[in-house]
């Protein structure tokens, strides 16, 4: 898809967010690569392929309790009954014997079930006495016991291709004894901040600098992604040192991502320099902030035109391009947008025709949601998504809140 070129009506040509996710995440397809890793080398990593279960998990049965391994048959219904302890099964040593008729064997829990028992009375409920041991009734035949593939069977898919090994999951390689899984390669991702007036951190400011922050608030969010990242610093609104950045990025990257240069000033020629060198597939978005961001390609790699707005450069990165990162990285699913209700505690001015975010802070306390704006809302503050929790998600038709409306939230626990 290629956005017209705009008619001079600024209401116009905007594409909605919605639009813009899905063809964001159309035109792309996971990375091919993929290598073989240590388990612990896979944390943040995505699967490459299925890991399926060369062995049950539990590999046999087992006891689920500290207690005595038994035989059902040999239990009354009604009274007591006393059997004949004849050994102890450890965890790691099991009883090597048979559980023959009226006899138990002391068990600890996480012991092999021995051969002939097939119940598990608990410990606190028995009497011992020497090398007898009495059982009340009521005990249910198989109780206490966990199966072997109870948890993981043989053969059987235990974690799909395009799953994003977190810790749980890296417990769940090692149940199964696997020492290295197949991962996806690492994302290459070149980013680069534009600008006359951006100053690197280290030096003093000249007359009208600003220091870069989205390179660093970029380091973060790409960090966190597990990318490798390659950080080509500050480039100037200079056509030719442009042109090579873009080029260099293009050919060392699957993804480049830009910020600052995209809207309509004389110096924000970033936009057509991608259209010269590559594709922009659109640029203009029904949003606030983030309303100028390009999208498209140059040869092989994918391209991200974020605006200059420091805060707006984090909205879009969260709003199009995180999800845009996994499905390249193999994620899939692509995690769901954790978006909820909260009364909003104050009135919200807003425009028609774009989806607004707002930062918020989120107040759980007293058995209700309530969500407040977390300070200056200006494109530029980056105080403000410090001190925030939560976007405020304003829909598209949306005129205005009122102190007490039902607004939609977007924590930034597992988006940020
Ligand atoms: N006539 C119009 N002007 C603007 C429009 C518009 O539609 N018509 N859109 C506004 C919106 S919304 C945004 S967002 C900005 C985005 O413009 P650019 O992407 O061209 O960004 P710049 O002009 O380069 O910078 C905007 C602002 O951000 C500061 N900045 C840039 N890079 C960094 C950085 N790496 N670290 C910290 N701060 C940075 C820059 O100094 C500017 O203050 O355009 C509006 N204008
Ligand atoms: O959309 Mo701009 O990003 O409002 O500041």
């Amino acid at each position: 898809m290629t956005q017209p070129a705009s008619s001079g009506d600024p209401s116009r040509n905007f594409l909605s967010v919605t639009q813009a996710r899905c063809s964001i995440l159309e035109a792309i397809e996971p990375i091919k690569g993929w290598e073989r890793v240590p388990v612990r080398s896979a944390l943040g990593r995505v699967l490459a392929q299925d890991v399926v279960a060369p062995c049950n998990v539990p590999a046999h049965d087992n006891s689920a309790m500290d207690g005595y391994a038994v035989r059902a048959a040999d239990l009354n219904a009604v009274g007591d009954t006393v059997l004949h302890v004849v050994g102890t099964a450890f965890a790691g040593r099991p009883f090597s014997g048979i559980v023959g008729p009226a006899q138990a064997v002391r068990i600890m829990t996480g012991a092999a079930i021995p051969e002939g028992a097939d119940t598990i009375v608990v410990q606190e409920v028995t009497r011992r006495e020497g090398d007898q041991v009495t059982v009340p009734p009521g005990q249910r035949r198989g109780q206490n016991l966990r199966r072997a593939g109870e948890d993981l069977a043989l053969g059987g898919v235990a974690l799909a291709a395009g799953t994003r090994c977190g810790p749980a999951e890296l417990g769940l390689i090692a149940s199964l004894g696997c020492a290295e899984v197949s991962v996806y390669r690492k994302l290459r991702v070149a980013f680069f901040s534009t600008g006359d007036e951006i100053a690197s951190i280290g030096r003093p400011l000249g007359p009208g600098e600003v220091y870069d922050s989205n390179r660093y608030t970029l380091f973060g969010a790409l960090s966190r992604l597990g990318c490798e990242l390659i950080d080509m610093g500050v480039i100037a609104d200079n056509p030719a040192a442009l042109e090579a950045a873009f080029c260099d990025a293009s050919q060392a990257a699957d993804v480049i991502i830009t910020s600052g240069g995209v809207s309509v000033g004389e110096a924000d020629f970033i936009r057509e320099m991608m259209s010269r060198m590559g594709e922009v597939a659109f640029w203009k978005l029904a949003i606030k902030p983030g309303r100028p961001m390009a999208f498209g390609r140059i040869g092989n790699a994918r391209l991200f035109g974020l605006p200059g707005n420091p805060v707006a450069v984090l909205v879009t990165f969260y709003q199009f391009v995180q999800d845009a990162l996994l499905k390249l990285m193999g994620v899939s699913p692509l995690p769901q947008a954790n978006l909820f209700d909260a009364v909003c505690t104050e009135s919200l001015r807003k425009q028609a025709g774009r989806v607004e975010y707002l930062r918020g802070r989120l107040d759980r306390s007293e058995g209700q949601i309530r969500v407040a704006t977390a300070g200056a809302q200006g494109s530029g503050v980056l105080r403000s998504m410090s001190e925030a929790d939560c976007f405020i998600v304003l829909p598209e038709d949306c005129t205005g809140v009122q102190a007490g409306d039902l607004v939609k939230v977007q924590a930034f626990d597992g988006l940020i």
